[in-house]
């Protein structure tokens, strides 16, 4: 059983608590939770029965040996600054900051400091997250394999070279940010040419969830487009449309942006 301290309560905190707790991986006793706003403290402790501290001092030096650096990027120079004093090699940090290198981090901590950084998704509140891990500084096999047991309990992980942790960020960590429109754009779709939204959207989760698992047996996706699509008929005529537009561009531009953005968060 896990003792993990959290820095940051807000979404994706919140979504690996609950993926914690849910899986066994921890207790909610055993998670103690930093956060400035206090409401969200409020949230965890009756959802989950963690433990709220008050200063981040407190967070750093309960006897906890991970620490979930869960903030935004942008603050995370200041706070990974007051931490250094606190905690020198004694604790495995764990940021999960998009963009933010293990060099900024080891800079501000220490060069020693046992640092893994991790690129997790949403899904992990329900047991289907995707993670990417790197490690840096004094952190040892042993350090990543015990991060790795810790984020496979809430889904997939594995481990990557630091250069592809933007790229994934902009994949599996922001890749559910652009599915959920498009989960709309089919539901709406639908309601456009008259099915309920209520029966539209049970249809679009189930669509997606489905196709998910076809492509989890590693069939390649052309063969499974090709599957679906009858000569003459209905899918070839919806793939025409799709290409007409630049769909596939336009998705691989998305994932190019957001990969770029990640890089400039380092320098932000
Ligand atoms: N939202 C997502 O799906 C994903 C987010 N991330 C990364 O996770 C990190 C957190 O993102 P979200 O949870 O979405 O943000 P959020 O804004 O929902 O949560 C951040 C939390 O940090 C708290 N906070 C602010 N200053 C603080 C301080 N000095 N000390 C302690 N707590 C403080 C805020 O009150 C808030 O509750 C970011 O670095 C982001 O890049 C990574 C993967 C996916
Ligand atoms: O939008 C963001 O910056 C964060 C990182 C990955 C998902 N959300």
């Amino acid at each position: 059983m896990q003792h993990i301290g959290v820095i940051g309560a807000g979404n994706m905190g919140f979504a690996l608590i609950r993926g914690f707790v849910s899986s066994g991986k921890s207790l909610g006793e055993h998670i103690r939770v930093f956060d400035v706003d206090q409401t969200r403290l409020s949230v965890l402790k009756n959802e989950f029965g963690v433990v709220p501290v008050t200063t981040l001092t407190d967070v750093a030096t309960t006897d906890t040996e991970i620490l979930i650096v869960a903030i935004k990027p942008q603050i995370m120079p200041a706070v990974l600054d007051e931490l250094a004093s606190h905690i020198g090699e004694t604790k495995l940090v764990i940021s999960i900051a998009a963009g933010i290198s293990t060099r900024t981090m080891l800079s501000r901590l220490s060069q020693r400091a046992r640092v893994i950084r991790v690129m997790p998704n949403a899904p992990a509140m329900v047991g289907f997250g995707a993670a990417a891990l790197c490690k840096a500084g004094g952190a040892d096999q042993k350090d990543m394999d015990v991060a790795l047991d810790l984020f496979s309990a809430v889904g997939v992980a594995v481990a990557v070279d630091e250069k592809y942790m933007n790229v994934v960020t902009a994949l599996s960590g922001s890749g559910p940010g652009y599915l959920f429109p498009i989960m709309e754009a089919f539901t709406d779709g639908a309601v456009r040419m008259g099915l309920d939204r209520v029966t539209a959207r049970a249809l679009t989760v189930q669509t997606f969830l489905g196709s998910a698992k076809m492509a989890e047996t590693g069939a390649s996706f052309s063969e499974l487009k090709d599957r679906i699509t009858s000569p003459g008929g209905t899918t070839i005529a919806g793939l025409q449309e799709m290409e007409r537009a630049g769909l596939r561009g336009i998705l691989m531009d998305v994932i190019e942006a957001a990969t770029n953005r990640a890089q400039e968060l380092d320098k932000d």
